[in-house]
């Protein structure tokens, strides 16, 4: 587990992270989202002990970074910048790690073959592409066989096999077990990969919640219907016992653009058994869940540090 209490870093006048306090926990993946500059890597330093607080403090397991006797074994990260010597092979730069951390030699064999780089282990990292490095880097991280693994952004510039590949390996890690916080800036991604959601904005949290409800409570979702009969879809709709459940809101139905209903405040099941009730034919009955990205933008639109303008000026 991974506990921040009123963590704040300040650089002059400006806080970077202010009075932040959440806790990752284990089992599940943890999404680390925020706009740019909101004080995402600043956090991930701190709680590697990369970063002195200015305030405030990380605990590991109960214990700050400092106090931790082999800290590879106690949390592994992947920072954006972290770099291998590339003069040094993968596995001589793994080696090298294992070493100063007191871990057996054969753990670099083995978590070589778990990020799939056994075969170019000899090879100089230097000439690595970005997804191998990036394959070195989560290698270094798992070493030590940490309970406890930080990633940021560790998707950045990978194709969609090495997107995957990441997606299953975090969901894994975090299926054995383990506490598993990973940034990035990509929400369809992220809408797969974490179970739950910690969103900064500005340095402050926003929000802690799980990635569900967090999509639930920032963003619209609705059942599109399409009906050839629609007067008689909002009478039935619009009957007295037409209510989601007992003691739910009224139901409400918007036409789209598209010739469509819109309608919400009921599941399809609810809006399907109202309508068979009244015989209404229903051509199409279908939940529009909102995206990540959607949430995200409209959480995260007052905490955005620099605005883009869109091609029509808005
Ligand atoms: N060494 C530093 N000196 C001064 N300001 C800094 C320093 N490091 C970070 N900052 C500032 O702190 C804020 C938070 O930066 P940070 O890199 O942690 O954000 P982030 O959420 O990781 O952003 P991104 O998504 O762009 O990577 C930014 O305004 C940044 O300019």
């Amino acid at each position: 587990m991974i506990e921040l209490c009123e963590l704040t870093k300040s650089y002059g006048d400006k806080k970077a992270v202010d009075t932040l306090s959440f806790a990752v926990r284990p089992g599940q993946v943890t999404g680390f989202l925020g706009p740019n500059g909101a004080g995402k890597s600043t956090t991930m330093r701190m709680v590697l002990g990369l970063d002195r607080p200015t305030s405030g403090r990380v605990l590991l397991d109960g214990r700050p970074y400092a106090d931790l006797p082999a800290p590879l074994t106690r949390i592994g990260a992947l920072l954006e910048a972290t770099a291998a010597q590339g003069g040094r092979s993968a596995r001589d730069h793994l080696l090298w790690l294992a070493r100063s951390n007191r871990i057996p030699d054969r753990r670099v064999g083995e978590v070589l073959d778990v990020v799939g780089l056994t075969e170019v282990a000899g090879k100089r990292s230097g000439g690595f592409s970005l997804g191998m490095g990036q394959r070195l880097g989560i290698a270094a991280a798992l070493l030590g066989d940490p309970p406890v693994l930080m990633f940021d952004e560790p998707v950045n510039g990978l194709d969609p096999e090495g997107i995957l590949w990441i997606r299953t390996l975090m969901r894994g890690l975090a299926a054995d077990g383990r506490t598993v916080l990973v940034s990035s800036h990509l929400m369809s991604e992220m809408a797969l990969t974490a179970d739950h959601l910690v969103v900064i904005g500005r340095g402050r949290l926003l929000a802690d919640v799980s990635t569900e409800e967090f999509i639930d409570r920032n963003a619209r979702s609705y059942v599109r219907i399409r009906t050839p009969q629609p007067q008689a879809l909002l009478d039935a709709l619009d009957a007295p016992d037409a209510v989601a459940a007992p003691g739910a809101g009224r139901i409400t139905a918007q036409p789209a653009e598209d010739g469509s209903w819109e309608v919400e405040g009921a599941d399809p099941a609810r809006i399907a058994a109202l309508a068979a009730a009244r015989g209404v034919v229903l051509d199409e009955l279908s939940p529009q869940r909102a995206s990540l990205e959607e949430a995200f933008m409209r959480m995260t639109a007052d905490a955005v540090e620099y605005h883009g303008t869109t091609g029509d000026g808005s």
